[in-house]
């Protein structure tokens, strides 16, 4: 039995958990050529400690199944709908391996090198629960032991989907900090809600489970209703701040203050820079991450010298009254293709005007030179959409090691399609699916997981 022991917000929780041997080797999957409509199977872990049993799983079917064109690798899924983590292989959708999780998901779980996963969870008693709220974040080991379990919730502030480790073992995530009352009136903020969730990136050291470098939105805002307001400005002249008025962000009632909802991160660290996807504003900004905290609030300092300005922004002019057609309506999962020239990014449309999701692949910039005049939006080098490609939540897509795209469509499940846009794979679910990572076979972190 695992006993976990709670300090609250900064605080390390301290687990002492027995090993439990919860995971036995899967059987060699039998090879097949294009099965129709397979039902997977789950290898599910035996807490009894007896033998191993393997379920059916119903509900997974592949669809279609390339054998000579697909990638031949893992995926990892993350099903929010059942809080359910696991590898899976394509041929057969056989569940290869599955993480015992502490908690609900939070969202993001990705394999590390290591072997460890390191998943985003959801707190017992989260203080407010938009569409992928969170509030704990852990590493879970091969053998299925907590090693790091971090809470970031209270009455504040809440850790939400997305999380990712760096070189140098800090872990950056994001954070909704609730703004209200005065906070409101001195940023100008003219909108209907008593209350706003400003973003934050965070980056903690898990060692010393201290936060050593913060960056939040609210630092670098305008808006052009209240003269009285220091912020207070012409919006296309200085597209390196984020209008608090965004129309668009504030029209929809629902979102009850959480007017960015930021869904995504990724960094950049040949150039030390963070994407953040921020779903609201069908956005993706550019973060100079060189900055000091300190200058990371400001609008100085940093390899850019623009502090936590903006270093670059895309995906939609419309949000700071650039110039430029609008790529993305709503957006998710920015992630670098090899080599750092270009960038995957879901963009998932609209239920109510066009139902269709669409993977770009767009261009970055040689030079980030945020213009006022021109338009900044990036070059598509690539593109996939299909009639049946929607998802109007989570999802996203990464470029596979032959070329090819997997693509997570999350109230569906999983495509993988070529260059050339041919279906060579295609998983279909029952569930939520936020994200799957591919992990090659040959890749450090599936064999130091030990399959
Ligand atoms: O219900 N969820 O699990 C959920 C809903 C919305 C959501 O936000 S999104 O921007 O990632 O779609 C994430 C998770």
């Amino acid at each position: 039995m695992r006993k976990l022991k709670f300090i609250f917000l900064f605080s390390l929780l301290i687990s002492s958990c027995e090993k439990d041997d919860y995971h036995t080797l899967p059987e060699e999957p039998e090879q097949v050529g294009i099965p129709e409509e397979t039902p997977g199977q789950t290898e599910v872990p035996d807490e009894s400690g007896e033998e191993n049993s393997v379920k059916e799983d119903p509900v997974s079917k592949i669809l279609i199944y390339n054998e000579a064109l697909i990638e031949d690798s893992y995926v990892l899924i993350n099903n929010a709908a059942s809080n359910r983590v696991y590898l899976i292989e394509k041929n057969n959708g056989k569940i290869i391996f599955e993480w015992d999780l502490p908690s609900g998901i939070g969202n993001d779980a990705e394999l590390l090198p290591n072997g460890n996963l390191l998943v985003a969870l959801t707190d017992d008693d989260p203080a407010y629960t938009f569409g992928g709220f969170g509030g704990r974040m852990a590493i879970i080991d091969p053998q299925g032991e907590i090693v790091w379990d971090f809470k970031y919730s209270d009455e504040f502030s809440l850790s939400h989907h997305d999380l990712e480790i760096l070189p140098n073992g800090n872990i950056i995530f994001i954070a909704w900090e609730k703004k209200t009352g005065d906070d409101l009136k001195e940023v100008g903020f003219t909108g209907d809600d008593e209350q706003v969730y400003a973003e934050k990136i965070l980056e903690i050291n898990p060692n010393l489970n201290e936060i050593v470098w913060e960056w939040n939105v609210w630092d670098h805002l305008i808006q052009d209703r209240d003269t009285t307001s220091q912020n207070f400005g012409v919006i296309s002249e200085r597209p390196m701040k984020v209008n608090i008025n965004y129309e668009d962000a504030l029209k929809d009632g629902d979102y009850k203050g959480d007017i960015f909802h930021a869904n995504a991160l990724e960094y950049d660290e040949e150039n030390n820079l963070i994407y953040l996807s921020v779903n609201y504003f069908s956005e993706v900004w550019v973060i100079d991450h060189s900055t000091t905290t300190a200058e990371a609030s400001s609008s100085k300092g940093g390899n850019y010298d623009k502090g936590g300005d903006l270093v670059y922004r895309f995906g939609n002019p419309e949000a700071y009254n650039g110039s430029g057609e609008r790529l993305f309506f709503h957006n998710h999962n920015p992630n670098l293709v090899a080599g750092g020239n270009s960038l995957l990014v879901y963009s998932n449309g609209i239920p109510s005007v066009d139902p269709h999701s669409t993977v770009y692949e767009l261009k970055i910039p040689e030079i980030f030179n945020l213009e006022t005049a021109g338009t900044n939006e990036l070059e598509i080098l690539w593109s996939f959409s299909d009639p049946d490609l929607f998802s109007a939540k989570v999802s996203g897509a990464y470029r596979l090691a032959n070329g090819n795209t997997l693509i997570t469509q999350g109230t569906f499940g999983f495509w993988e399609v070529t260059n050339t846009k041919e279906v060579v794979w295609k998983y279909k679910g029952e569930g939520f699916f936020w994200r799957g990572y591919p992990y090659s076979k040959e890749s450090d972190a599936i064999k130091n997981l030990g399959i």
